[in-house]
């Protein structure tokens, strides 16, 4: 271990004691503790806030505090000096408090209500720097008389994580002028990233982010009650809202590097859907060529899983097939397939899709471009969706499917050219190559209308997804498992499915490996009469009957 590391684990190991002394403790004593933690912590906020608010002031404005000071001693050395025999100090004072009764006035609103008066004074700064800001991005333009004419900022508000700036345009230009210097005006006012929004034909609202971080957070148990195949929720916004994501009618593309958090993605969605898939509603299937480690984790949730390239094939095949049928039932009849327990929505999973596309044998990889785009392109109505997750978005990792995918999640990317690759001419609105590589999960999620949002997917711990599974596995009727070796529950679950039967559409090649069948029971033994209990006693141990 390295020294740094060494003293991080110390100094852990040392809070974690001091907690489990103090605020940790349990009973009486611990509240206390915890309740006297509270009042200190708010009273050092709140003081430093009034002291801040009315530091800055005097900053900012040092005059009258500087005069009220220079006459406050000069009153005080003049009492001094004549050895007035009455108090000589609170006279003095109330001057000096006078002089700083503005700032006084900000510190007492700063302690009181710190967010409005945040806020107050960020807009206040923000309108400062606008005519500069504006002139020099590009907004502004010199008239013949000499006069510098700008668009107009109308409104500043804030949204929670963003700040957002209403500006009016003047005749000359159009709301694409604001557009095109939006990048510049986030960059001055030091934003992390932008949107525009338009909100009438000369107004123009540009949204100013004021984070790129997104806290972590933990997945829950999904809510029982909630049985969607619609949106799922996935994680966390920039304003700390509750996100979802469209399932139902959009194939999903997940593109980020190793380590960005592409199993949060597939696991968010899994959880999300997991009691519809219990319901048999949601019939999900995976493809997982990396060894199947990440759909083996929630194995019992998978109708079918393949682990091969050959496997997968199956599981396309399998899907076309449903295409096909469904394609036949419902022409004339309707549009767009409603999912119901019998007749559900299918999902398909594919983590690393390269697996398949790009690194297997030639004639695999045709077959498999084949299969995805035709799913891609007629599944969609017709109850079939793609969530598919790869490392890399070049050419050969997705063959000529790139485009076909109707919503894009880019976690955290290489180079804006693989930003751009994803996600085409978003790279300044969704810059997914600028994510922090300590803030894995986070991504830009890009919905079919084309807005980005920038998105903390929820973390899905190993255990959190096997309880999942435990908790909504999908139904009999629904899976067809490939039990595997080990024996944690979840396998032993699959493994005692495998006499359910699989109800998938027959054709010679729409096949899937068919589960084991069971054994037929042989006929019972008639039982042997039983021995008088002595002799049974003194008699050897014999082999039991099965009964
Ligand atoms: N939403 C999240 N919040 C916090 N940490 C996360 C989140 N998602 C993933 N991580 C952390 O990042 C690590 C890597 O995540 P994950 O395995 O999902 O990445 P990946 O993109 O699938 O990588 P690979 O392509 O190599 O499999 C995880 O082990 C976990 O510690």
């Amino acid at each position: 271990m390295s020294p740094a590391a060494a003293f991080r684990d110390y100094d852990a190991r040392a809070r974690a004691r001091i907690i489990a002394a103090t605020t940790g403790r349990p009973g009486r004593a611990g509240l206390a503790w915890r309740v006297l933690v509270r009042v200190v912590a708010f009273t050092a906020r709140r003081s430093w806030m009034f002291t801040r608010a009315s530091g800055t002031w005097a900053v900012k404005n040092p005059g009258l505090p500087v005069i009220g000071l220079v006459l406050a001693m000069l009153w005080y050395g003049v009492l001094t000096l004549a050895e007035w025999p009455g108090d000589r100090t609170t006279g003095p004072l109330l001057l000096l408090v006078a002089a700083m009764v503005p700032g006084l006035f900000l510190g007492v609103w700063a302690a009181s209500f710190p967010r409005h008066y945040r806020r107050t004074m960020n807009a206040r700064d923000i309108r400062r720097a606008w005519p500069a800001n504006a002139n020099d991005c590009g907004l502004g333009r010199t008239e013949r008389d000499g006069t510098l004419r700008l668009s107009k900022l109308r409104k500043v508000t804030h949204q929670a994580g963003a700040v957002v700036l209403r500006v009016e345009t003047f005749a000359g230009q159009t709301l694409d002028t604001v557009r095109r210097a939006a990048p510049a005006i986030a960059t001055a006012y030091g934003a992390y990233g932008y949107d525009t929004v338009a909100v009438k034909p000369r107004v123009i609202d540009l949204v100013l982010f004021s984070t790129a971080r997104l806290a972590r957070r933990d997945a829950v148990l999904p809510d029982p009650a909630r049985v969607t195949t619609d949106v799922v929720p996935v994680g966390r916004t920039r304003g700390g809202e509750p996100c979802t994501m469209q399932i139902i009618g959009r194939h999903t593309l997940v593109v980020g590097v190793s380590g960005a958090g592409k199993g949060s993605v597939l696991w968010s969605v899994v959880g999300g859907l997991a009691p519809a898939i219990h319901a048999g509603i949601v019939r999900l299937w995976g493809v997982d060529l990396k060894k199947g480690l990440e759909v083996w984790t929630g194995r019992a949730l998978f109708g079918h899983a393949a682990d091969s390239a050959e496997d997968a094939l199956q599981v396309l095949r399998a899907l076309l097939r449903v295409i096909d049928e469904r394609g036949a039932a419902m022409r004339g009849v309707s549009r767009l397939h409603v999912p119901a327990a019998g007749d559900p929505l299918h999902v398909l999973v594919i983590d690393e899709l390269a697996d398949l596309m790009a690194y297997s044998d030639s004639d695999i990889r045709r077959e498999a471009e084949r299969l995805v785009s035709k799913i891609l392109t007629q599944g969609r109505a017709l109850g079939v969706v793609v969530v598919a997750c790869v490392q890399n978005p070049r050419q050969d990792s997705l063959g000529g499917t790139r485009s076909l995918y109707t919503q894009k999640i880019a976690l955290r990317l290489d180079s804006d050219s693989e930003t751009e690759m994803v996600l085409g001419g978003l790279v300044d609105l969704a810059p997914a190559h600028t994510i922090n590589r300590n803030d894995p999960g986070t991504a830009y999620l890009v919905t079919e209308d084309g807005t980005p949002q920038l998105v903390r997917f929820d973390y899905w711990p190993d255990d959190l997804i096997r309880l999942t599974a435990l908790h909504y596995a999908a139904p009999a009727e629904h899976t067809a498992p490939l039990p595997r070796g080990g024996d944690d529950a979840v396998n032993a679950w699959a493994t005692a499915s495998a006499k359910a039967a699989v109800r998938l559409p027959a054709g010679d090649d729409h096949e899937v490996p068919a589960p084991r069948q069971r054994k037929p029971r042989a006929p019972r033994k008639p039982r042997a009469p039983r021995a008088p209990r002595q002799a049974a006693a003194k008699a050897p141990a014999t082999e039991e009957v099965p009964s």
